[in-house]
């Protein structure tokens, strides 16, 4: 983990003076000013107090950052493209993301996925430091900073049969079982490559998946793109864990970088089972869950309380006192002055903890989206739910399973949609992210 806040240019990053092919005269970091004044978010293990310190650093208020000598807002802050893991795992989640899945064009072979590979990395790494896109540039973000921008590639079950890489594909792969009352839209799912795009700035995000699909013609072709969103930062009076369209703190049980096994938990092990390219990676599951927010919020507040096993003001478990807060530890065994338990046996959180599930746990990293109306009038909204884990057979399989059959919380919820990738590791510096599977 590195964490900077002075002039922060990642080493063997390209040079400020470039100016991009089909760009001429412009670079973004030439209109920033203070180019390079943001904070630098490394990808790497042990990252806990780091992340705390920056969230608070990026939400600082604006005369703060000028009496450090930065710009102010969100702009300059950086997350580092380089290291041992990909971006936009454990750095806290951006404001806004773009999720979107590739196809690969018939008689692609291995030689033109890692030269995409190759190509989606060196451009990421220059946008990740407010630099123009070297090739297909079009302006879109060009007076921001890189403003957090981190990009995540995944491997889906395709790539490897259409590579030729069938031996190295991790058994983690296998696909997910249908679950009970799945409703999935298989042209909206899955895909051969994988991308996550998360930026404290929507036209940020935008223009890098502009350029990346770009880059792609010829030799994969979208098959789906979905835009989420979450709390900016800075929108609270504290930090604190964002909510999400039920209007629940969500997300605070999630396990934590500084926490015994947390590596165990997100990152494939050297040696555990799954082929040595993935060391360092992760698995990544995504479902678009749509919420039924009008049966939803037709329910008390109590009730919805009830649902997830936890207060909606504070996140705090059911049971906890008034001041406890969202993070006091949560008592399954707790009663009411009824005998009742506090935390009900279909809530959410009962139903979901790793205590229920034979120790699954998963870093849930997920997204809201709000697409308009269906045909009903109802909202098109929900969550893109996203989850980061070492196995998904023994991560999030056994905690859906448990969910679609016993869960408070799944009859106001649809499952639209479902993907599943091997994520690999960061890329160093100077390489791509995927060599340790293509070279
Ligand atoms: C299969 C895994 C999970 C799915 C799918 C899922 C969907 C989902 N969850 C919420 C809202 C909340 N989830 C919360 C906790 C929580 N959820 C899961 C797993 C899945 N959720 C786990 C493992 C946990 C942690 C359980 C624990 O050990 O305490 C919470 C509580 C706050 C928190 O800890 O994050 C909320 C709120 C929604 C809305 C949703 C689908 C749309
Ligand atoms: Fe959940």
């Amino acid at each position: 983990m590195e964490t900077s806040t002075d002039s922060a240019v990642e080493p063997g990053a390209p040079s400020t003076d470039s100016t991009p092919a089909g760009t001429p005269g412009f670079t973004r970091r030439a209109l920033l000013g203070t180019a390079g004044a943001g904070l630098v978010i490394g990808a790497g293990a042990g990252a806990a107090t780091a992340l705390a310190v920056e969230r608070r650093d990026r939400r600082a208020p604006a005369g703060a950052d000028h009496q450090a000598g930065t710009a102010p807002g969100l702009g300059p802050a950086r997350v580092a493209f380089h290291g041992e893991h990909q971006a936009g795992i454990l750095d806290p989640q951006q404001a806004r993301v773009q999720l979107a899945a590739f196809d690969l064009a018939g008689g692609v072979g291995r030689d033109g996925v890692r030269a995409l590979l190759q190509r989606w990395s060196r451009t990421v790494a220059r946008l990740a430091v407010g630099e123009p896109a070297d090739e297909f540039e079009n302006q879109i973000a060009l007076d921001a900073g890189p403003c957090s921008l981190a990009v995540t590639f995944g491997f889906g079950a395709g790539l490897f049969e259409k590579t030729g890489l069938t031996e190295q594909r991790p058994a983690g792969l296998e696909p997910l079982p249908a679950f009970p009352a799945d409703a999935l839209d298989p042209a909206r799912g899955d895909g051969d490559l994988f991308v996550q795009i998360g930026a404290d700035d929507a036209l940020v995000a935008v223009h890098a998946l502009r350029v990346l699909q770009r880059q792609a013609a010829g030799t994969a072709a979208l098959r789906w793109q979905m835009s989420g969103f979450g709390r900016t930062p800075g929108a609270t009076a504290t930090p604190m864990t964002g909510r999400n369209l039920m209007g629940q703190v969500d997300g605070t049980n999630n396990p934590r970088p500084d926490e015994e096994g947390f590596a165990a938990k997100v990152f494939v092990a050297a040696g555990g089972g799954q082929p040595a390219w993935l060391a360092g990676g992760s698995f990544l599951v995504f479902r678009r869950i749509r919420m039924l927010l009008d049966s939803w919020e037709a329910l008390p507040v109590d009730r919805q309380e009830r649902v997830i096993g936890r207060r909606k003001a504070d996140g705090a478990p059911l049971g906890t006192p008034a001041d406890a807060g969202e993070r006091a530890p949560v008592d399954l065994n707790a009663r009411l002055a009824d005998g009742s338990l506090a935390v009900p046996a279909d809530a959410h959180i009962r139903v979901a903890a790793p205590a229920a599930n034979g120790g699954a746990a998963m870093l849930r990293r997920g997204f809201s989206y709000h697409d308009g109306l269906l045909g009903d009038g109802s909202p098109d909204a929900g969550l893109l739910f996203l989850a980061f884990q070492a196995d998904p057979r023994t991560g999030f399989t056994p905690v859906q399973r448990k969910l679609s059959r016993g869960d408070g919380l799944s009859r106001f919820l649809r499952h639209e949609a479902s993907g599943l990738y091997a994520v690999p590791p960061g890329a160093p510096q100077g390489g791509y992210v995927g060599q340790t599977l293509f070279d």
